[in-house]
């Protein structure tokens, strides 16, 4: 058994952490932590929770949060830092927020406002190098991991096999996603009024502004040993949750199109959160809520000279929440699948 305390207890990932751990047989749930929301009830802000509703949050601060063997931290940007200096070095972090995903602190300071914090091992288990290791390597009894954003959880999955296996060009990347509403967290943001976002999809962050650019751009340079160029343009959809990401990227010089499959088949043949669908099947984020597998597929477009690769996600399973307790299950050397859904919700 693991006793687990959540930061951001009153929040989108924060709630989707919760929801997995109550079906986690080795976890026991510890200190639920908030912010402004400290002194209320978790019931009045996660009333899907039942067995929760009346566990009282508390402020978040490192006395609260040490004496557990993780602590899962789901807070804005900028905030993990702080609090995660002054828990023990033998508690196990898993941070949700951006704070210590990118290497670079040229990237970093590009995209963020805040100072960069620092790199922990990424979080992202099955993602294949250029050397044929995996991500994972680095988790087994890690103490602090950095979880993926939502958005280069989808892309990097996709796009990872053909680039280590050497057959698309890492050079000429083009992506365009759309995700559900709930990507941008729960506090109120004037372009995600109801009004405005029920039956219209627009883009954001367009023109290579979007900070998942440079955590896209690291791990498909991992994958490929090379330097990437990527095109990122996000979308928000009219729906709660979920995010499909169309990937493309030129097919390799004399690469035959009946060989490119391979690669994808044989990266993931053994991951049970990956999923390459049978041929002519299409991912669609419907069949993933709530699962915390990826779907892909892909075809080649021989007159574009270009592959393209579909991946569905739900942003807060796979994307977040999933992805953190696949992590603490590696920190803790239990089994990965270890209380992670593969099934999804649906209609
Ligand atoms: N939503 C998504 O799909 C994804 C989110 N993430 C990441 O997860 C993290 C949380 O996102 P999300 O749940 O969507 O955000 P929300 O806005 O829904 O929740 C934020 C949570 O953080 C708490 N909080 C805010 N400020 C502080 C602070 N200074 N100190 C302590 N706690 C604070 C809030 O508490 P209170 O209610 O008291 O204000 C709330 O519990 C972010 O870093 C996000 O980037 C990553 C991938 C996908
Ligand atoms: C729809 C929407 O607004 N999505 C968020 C992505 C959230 C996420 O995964 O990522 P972080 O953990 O890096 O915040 C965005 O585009 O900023």
């Amino acid at each position: 058994m693991f006793t687990a305390a959540i930061a951001g207890a009153s929040g989108y990932a924060g709630g989707e952490i919760l929801r997995l751990l109550l079906a986690h047989p080795e976890c026991q749930i510890g200190a639920l932590c908030a912010s402004a929301n400290a002194g209320s009830l978790l019931g009045d802000h996660q009333p899907h929770l039942p067995s929760l509703a009346d566990r009282r949050l508390e402020p978040t601060t490192p006395q609260v949060l040490a004496g557990h063997d993780v602590v899962f931290l789901a807070l804005p940007h900028g905030a993990s830092a702080a609090l995660a200096a002054q828990l023990p070095q033998d508690v196990a972090v898993v941070d949700c927020g951006a704070d210590f995903r990118l290497a670079d602190p040229q990237a970093w300071a590009r995209f963020y406002d805040t100072p960069h914090a620092g790199t922990w091992p990424y979080g992202m288990p099955e993602l294949v190098r250029a050397d044929g290791t995996r991500a994972r390597d680095d988790l087994r009894g890690a103490t602090r991991i950095a979880v993926p954003g939502c958005y280069p959880t989808a892309v990097s999955l996709a796009l990872a096999p053909g680039l280590a296996a050497g057959v698309i060009d890492p050079t000429d990347v083009v992506v365009v996603a759309a995700s559900g509403t709930s990507g941008a967290g729960r506090s109120l943001k004037p372009h995600l009024l109801g009004a405005e976002v029920m039956g219209a999809m627009s883009p954001y962050g367009v023109g290579g502004v979007h900070r998942h650019t440079p955590e896209i751009v690291q791990n498909l340079s991992a994958a490929a040993g090379a330097g990437a160029t990527v095109s990122f343009t996000p979308t928000l959809a009219p729906m709660p949750r979920g995010i499909l990401a169309t990937c493309t990227a030129r097919l390799a010089p004399g690469v035959a199109a009946e060989s490119v499959r391979q690669a994808w088949e044989e990266t993931y043949a053994a991951e049970p959160f990956v999923h390459l669908l049978p041929q002519g099947r299409w991912p669609s984020t419907g069949a993933v809520l709530g699962s915390n597998c990826v779907a892909l597929q892909l075809a080649v477009d021989e007159s574009a000279g270009r592959v393209v690769v579909t991946a569905a996600v739900d942003n807060l399973t796979k994307g977040t929440a999933g992805a953190a307790v696949h992590c603490a299950n590696l920190a803790l050397g239990l089994p990965e699948p270890t209380g992670l859904p593969t099934a999804g919700v649906a209609p």
